[in-house]
């Protein structure tokens, strides 16, 4: 038996070193290079996660709540492996479906046919699995023919269809959510909605970063509240998003 999906993380910080612009410009680095003036600038820092403890078990439904630049999508891109934190562990048992960043691993020259391979291997997703998967995935997207044309003639909404079947084709127990994806037409949308529901009642473990404070109520059984990438709060979801809404400036 497989064991059950868990995510534990201690004491995980994330800075970003950001230049400044003009430390960065061209015309600064060519000065500096020409008189040999050795740079003394020093990056700004940028906390986005502060010593961030977390403790996630199979069944729960986690909202991640929290104002803009709170550090939401870092936490999930830390959960997903693609930010190593700057101090801290990450424990991450079971597979990650990361529903964010879709556009990744999309090449413009590419058919949508190889797109749908290079995106299923940027998410994890073995070879083999994908190549099973190719039919079910190209009839999801109900794109036909088109998916033997490069990806650059496609719509933006034909382009969507193509990232979320990917996207959802594989399995997770671990399903990563920057907000709810709305993809497509009328039409699509409804059947976007319906397979993102299964998959998520079908996951282990669901963390969903939201402001969607109705979605984070349907969904979500435990809440944590981010302010400036320290975790200020979490508990059940009700008294987590009171905590919030009642701090949480209009
Ligand atoms: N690549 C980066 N380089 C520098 N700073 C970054 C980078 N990514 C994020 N940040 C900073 O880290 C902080 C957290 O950003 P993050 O995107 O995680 O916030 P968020 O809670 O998801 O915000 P939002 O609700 O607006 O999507 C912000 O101050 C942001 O400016």
């Amino acid at each position: 038996m497989t064991p059950a999906a868990h995510i534990a993380l201690r004491n995980v910080s994330v800075r970003f070193p950001v230049l400044s612009f003009r430390d960065r410009s061209l015309r600064s680095r060519f000065v500096n290079a020409m008189t040999l003036r050795r740079t003394t600038a020093t990056p700004h820092i940028v906390s986005a996660l502060n010593d961030v403890n977390l403790d996630i078990r199979a069944g729960d439904r986690v909202a991640i709540i929290g104002a803009n630049g709170a550090g939401k999508t870092t936490l999930l891109r830390v959960l997903a492996g693609i930010y190593h934190p700057t101090s801290g562990s990450v424990d991450v048992l079971g597979r990650c479906l990361p529903l964010f960043d879709l556009s990744a691993g999309f090449d413009e020259e590419a058919t949508g046919y190889e797109n749908i391979m290079r995106r299923g291997l940027v998410i994890g997703a073995r070879r083999s699995e994908i190549d099973a998967k190719r039919g079910e995935i190209a009839a999801f997207t109900e794109l036909g023919d088109r998916l033997d044309l490069p990806r650059r003639t496609y719509s933006s909404g034909m382009m969507l269809r193509l990232i979320f079947a990917v996207a959802t084709a594989v399995e997770g127990e671990i399903v990563l959510l920057d907000e709810w994806i709305g993809v497509g037409d009328q039409q699509f949308r409804k059947k976007a909605r319906q397979r993102l529901d299964e998959i998520v009642v079908r996951a282990g473990i669901l963390v969903l970063a939201s402001h969607d404070i109705e979605l984070i109520k349907s969904t979500c059984n435990r809440a944590i509240l981010l302010e400036e990438g320290w975790i200020v709060a979490a508990g059940a979801t009700d008294e987590i998003l009171g905590q919030y809404l009642g701090g949480a400036k209009a």
